[in-house]
């Protein structure tokens, strides 16, 4: 077992001591139904260089090394004495900088914490970081625990690389990466800093497409980010906490319009520390097709979101309608599902189905094609009757798009329903049928303002003209894209569904899981927002509404063992109708469930 001799060059800096920090610098909150506002990697350089400037350089480090070890001690039972083993395994960088500093608190606080550090820190506050290491007496090897100690080990910690990674992941790092990733499969508990090493903060993809750790638990630093709640992300980070190190919203918020101002937040993202000044592997693999990521199909600059939020019920719950005793079925709107055509219209039914759970007044079922069933035999509250047969402009929203098929009625149909400038949410078919015709296209952007469109990756390629591979490279810049030329709110579907509006507002949300990933559920979601527009809320607050309680509804059916194998889209209706009802009895001060259930 080698070890690292001191290199002497560092010296411990009096004015950056445990003692001084105020217990809120280290506070670590949950992520969960929290609509805590996400940061990219340009903004969090701005914020480190500011902190640095006020605080000194290794205030932040010192601060994310001790609300480390104050996580994982009160993770560790303790009962368990002589405490077991935490490995971290630290990088060249200041992330392995956290994990140093964290490996000294927690030694200092009698854990038995050990680092596997490959080589030297590059930088002087990562070479400070291993001072403090040294002088806490935590034992340094350049090598990789033997399996045994892994496996013996409470928790291992991955400090590789945090928002600095400029390439792909190569030796010696690749194999420690793949040996954390093969323990978190095997169920042990595994701790990334800040982000998991290998993944792209800003966009939930692998840096250099390949590998990546993956993990249990991630600790996040300073704000939350984008890329660990899309893509790839949210199974990479496992459950994610967050510590802010004592900056406060007020101070994001100065900076990011600052840093907007200076010209967005996506280039100058990522590499601006990096000494060997790599290209990031974002940059390397831009798309072919698409315009350069600054530019629109216009050549205009494209608008990059105002401010990311994750999508909690904090953010849409006040946008219902008040369910007062005198309402009737006026109040909450009528809907119509279009589509159905001759063989497809189970999916028209289904989103039907899912707008009477959620809340529409009445609910019609407008079906393109022939010889479909007269009315839904479970359901026959929904009034099902052929498209022509029904006064879609006395309707207060509409879905467009279930099983709608691309036939010349059905684009006629959809260029009928937008020249009623109705909320509408567009899906399935009709989004294709927008995709492959340019007057369509322009009438949707003429009417933006009413509109949700519904693409999932491979639809949202063909509105953009690209590749599926091409949106989810980049999927908050995908749907930048979309909104800005569609001019509409755009929900692109997927693990981490991305919401957005013209006006810049965005939100990533959270909930969902694998149960969705079948047949149908695409249209129980159009249809609880066709519910949502037609009781009267904005296209941006149905949408981030609709995403939410679709997911979270998955998530307690799996609980339940309804899922995720083998949950059916039906299910969702039903599971989301009691989601709903304890979010307006959470608003009206009426809940009578138990706290758990109804504290969403
Ligand atoms: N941004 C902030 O304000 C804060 C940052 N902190 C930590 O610092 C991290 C960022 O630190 P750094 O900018 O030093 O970045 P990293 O620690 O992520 O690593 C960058 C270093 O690794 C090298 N490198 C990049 N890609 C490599 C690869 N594929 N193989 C080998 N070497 C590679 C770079 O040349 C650089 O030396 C954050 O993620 C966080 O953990 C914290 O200390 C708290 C505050
Ligand atoms: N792995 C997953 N995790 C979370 N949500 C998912 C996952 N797979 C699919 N979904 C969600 O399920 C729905 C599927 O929609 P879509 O692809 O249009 O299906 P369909 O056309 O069969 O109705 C979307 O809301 C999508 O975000
Ligand atoms: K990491």
């Amino acid at each position: 077992m080698s070890s690292l001799r001191p290199s002497g060059t560092a010296r411990l800096v009096a004015d950056a001591e445990p003692a001084d920090i105020a217990p809120d610098a280290i506070a670590v909150i949950d992520t969960h139904d929290r609509a805590l506002s996400l940061e990219r990697t340009a903004l969090l350089r701005a914020l480190e260089a500011a902190s640095a400037a006020t605080v000194g350089p290794h205030a932040l480090m010192l601060r994310a090394g001790e609300a480390t070890a104050a996580w994982l001690l009160a993770q560790l039972s303790p009962a368990a004495a002589p405490g077991p083993s935490i490995w971290l395994f630290a990088g060249p960088g200041n992330n392995g900088g956290d994990a140093l500093c964290a490996a000294a608190s927690l030694r200092r606080q009698g854990a038995d914490a050990r680092v596997c550090l490959p080589s030297e820190p590059t930088g002087p506050v990562g070479r400070w970081a291993l001072e403090r290491a040294r002088a806490a007496g935590v034992p340094l090897q350049t090598l990789a625990p033997t399996p045994a100690q892994c496996a013996a080990a409470a928790w291992l910690v991955d400090g590789l690389f945090g928002i600095g990674l400029s390439r792909a992941l190569g030796e010696p790092f690749a194999s420690l990466a793949r040996t954390l990733s093969a323990r978190t499969a095997a169920g042990a508990r595994v701790l990334a800093l800040d982000i998991p090493s290998g993944l792209d903060a800003d966009t939930g993809t692998i840096v250099g497409g390949e590998l990546a750790v993956e993990v249990s638990h991630t600790l996040t630093f300073l704000a939350a980010k984008p890329g660990l709640f899309t893509g790839v992300g949210r199974d990479l980070a496992g459950h994610v906490a967050l510590a802010r190190l004592g900056v406060d919203d007020a101070r994001i918020a100065t900076l990011r319009h600052a840093t907007a101002a200076d010209g967005g937040v996506h280039h100058a993202a990522g590499d601006s520390t990096a000494s060997d000044a790599a290209p990031t592997a974002r940059h390397e693999a831009e798309p072919e097709g698409l315009p350069p990521r600054d530019e629109d199909e216009t050549g205009h600059p494209a608008a990059l979101p105002a401010a990311l939020a994750l999508n909690a019920p904090d953010g849409f719950a006040a946008a219902f309608p008040r369910r007062k005793a005198s309402s009737n079925k006026g109040t909450f709107g009528s809907v119509a599902i279009i589509g159905g055509d001759t063989g497809t219209c189970g999916a028209a039914i289904l989103s039907a189905r899912a707008a009477l759970y959620c809340g529409a007044g009445r609910v019609h079922a407008a079906l393109i094609g022939q010889g479909g069933p007269a009315y839904d035999p479970p359901h026959p509250e929904i009034m099902m009757r052929q498209v022509d047969a029904i006064a879609l402009d006395t309707m207060d929203g509409l879905t467009i798009g279930p099983g709608l098929g691309k036939s010349a009625h059905a684009a006629q149909v959809l260029r009928d329903v937008l020249a009623l400038a109705l909320p509408t949410i567009i899906d399935a078919d009709a989004l294709n049928l927008i995709a492959a015709d340019p007057d369509l296209a322009a009438r949707v952007r003429a009417q933006g303002r009413h509109l949700v469109l519904t693409p999932h990756p491979g639809e949202a390629a063909r509105l953009l003209g690209v590749t599926t591979r091409d949106i989810e490279a980049d999927r908050i810049d995908a749907i930048t894209r979309l909104v800005r030329t569609y001019a509409c709110t755009v929900v692109l579907k997927g693990s981490g569904t991305l919401i957005a509006a013209p006006d810049g507002r965005f939100a990533i949300n959270p909930t969902g899981n694998s149960g969705l990933a079948t047949g149908g559920t695409g249209d129980v979601l159009s249809g609880v927002i066709g519910a949502f527009l037609a009781q009267h809320l904005a296209p941006f607050d149905a949408a981030l509404a609709a995403t939410w309680i679709h997911g979270r509804a998955a998530e307690e059916l799996a609980i339940a063992g309804v899922g995720p194998a083998g949950l059916t889209a039906g299910e969702l209706a039903p599971a989301m109708r009691a989601l709903l009802n304890r979010l307006l009895a959470r608003r009206a001060g009426t809940s009578t469930m138990p706290e758990t259930q109804a504290e969403e």
